[in-house]
């Protein structure tokens, strides 16, 4: 997937304005999401083996927030001769634009029916997955429970979620060193302490990462009783919920 540098943040601004997934974003995204979030190249190899064991048959796999199709793309890979359906959403078409061009550079019998839409107003059906890869903590607190309820309403049985988020944590001192590991993490990929300020009041209010044992209870809350973290690298992380 081709992507320039993120140097989006690099020059001061007056003002910093909300994040939003313009064309602006698009054009770096592939960059950004891996220099800015630890494990993002290893959760989307993992979500592709994952969707081999769970997707079924004549299902659908739904991907949430799929951005540029990183996660579509890997589990269509590895869904030949599956008669299934990929049912990708976002709500930038700027992002939909480009996704589609990456979706049309590969070859594959799995089609994708690529939607421009709200994931809130989107029907969930006969699904043996449902992906939603640091999306959900840009939807309002408010609206998570309908969501999470709705996905697992629409899985059949046995059927997966995946949910990576950014995390917060409850303690001070583990907030702020899992905290600190992140933005180190982010120094190491070569942003600036002027880029990590900016890109960090642009997203703040934005995106309101959740507790882990908020997502826990919210999950079980809704039906799923089987519940897992598989993935974590100091503040982002990955679950798997199964129906
Ligand atoms: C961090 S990106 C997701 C990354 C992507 N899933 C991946 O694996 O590369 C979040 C995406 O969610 C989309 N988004 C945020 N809120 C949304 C909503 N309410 N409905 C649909 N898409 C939404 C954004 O446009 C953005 O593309
Ligand atoms: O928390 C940060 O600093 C991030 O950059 C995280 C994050 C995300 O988790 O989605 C935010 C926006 C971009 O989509 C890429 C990464």
């Amino acid at each position: 997937m081709n992507s320039s540098q993120d140097t989006l943040f690099a020059t001061p601004f007056t003002q910093v304005s909300d994040f939003q997934f313009d064309n602006k974003v698009v054009g770096v995204f592939n960059d950004m999401i891996r220099r800015s979030v630890p494990g993002y190249g290893q959760i989307i190899n993992s979500i592709g083996d994952l969707a081999d064991k769970f997707v079924t048959k004549n299902s659908h796999v739904y991907d949430l927030g799929c951005s540029l199709g990183a996660a579509t793309l890997s589990v269509r890979r590895r869904l030949q001769d599956r008669e299934c359906h990929i049912i990708a959403v976002d709500n930038s078409q700027a992002m939909i634009a480009r996704c589609q061009e990456n979706l049309t550079s590969y070859v594959s019998d799995t089609p994708v029916d690529l939607i421009c839409g709200d994931i809130r107003d989107i029907q969930i059906h006969n699904a043996s997955l449902v992906i939603l890869n640091f999306t959900m903590q840009f939807l309002a607190p408010d609206d998570r429970d309908n969501l999470i309820k709705k996905i697992y309403d629409g899985l059949n049985p046995g059927g997966l979620l995946i949910l990576s988020e950014k995390l917060y944590f409850e303690h001070t001192a583990i907030q702020s060193a899992l905290d600190e590991l992140h933005l180190d993490f982010k120094r190491a990929n070569g942003y600036s302490e002027l880029e990590i300020s900016q890109k960090r009041s642009s997203l703040e209010n934005v995106m309101k990462p959740d507790t882990l044992p908020q997502h826990e209870y919210r999950l079980k809350k809704q039906g799923f009783e089987n519940f897992n973290t598989w993935f974590q690298c100091f503040n982002f992380a990955s679950m798997i919920a199964i129906k």
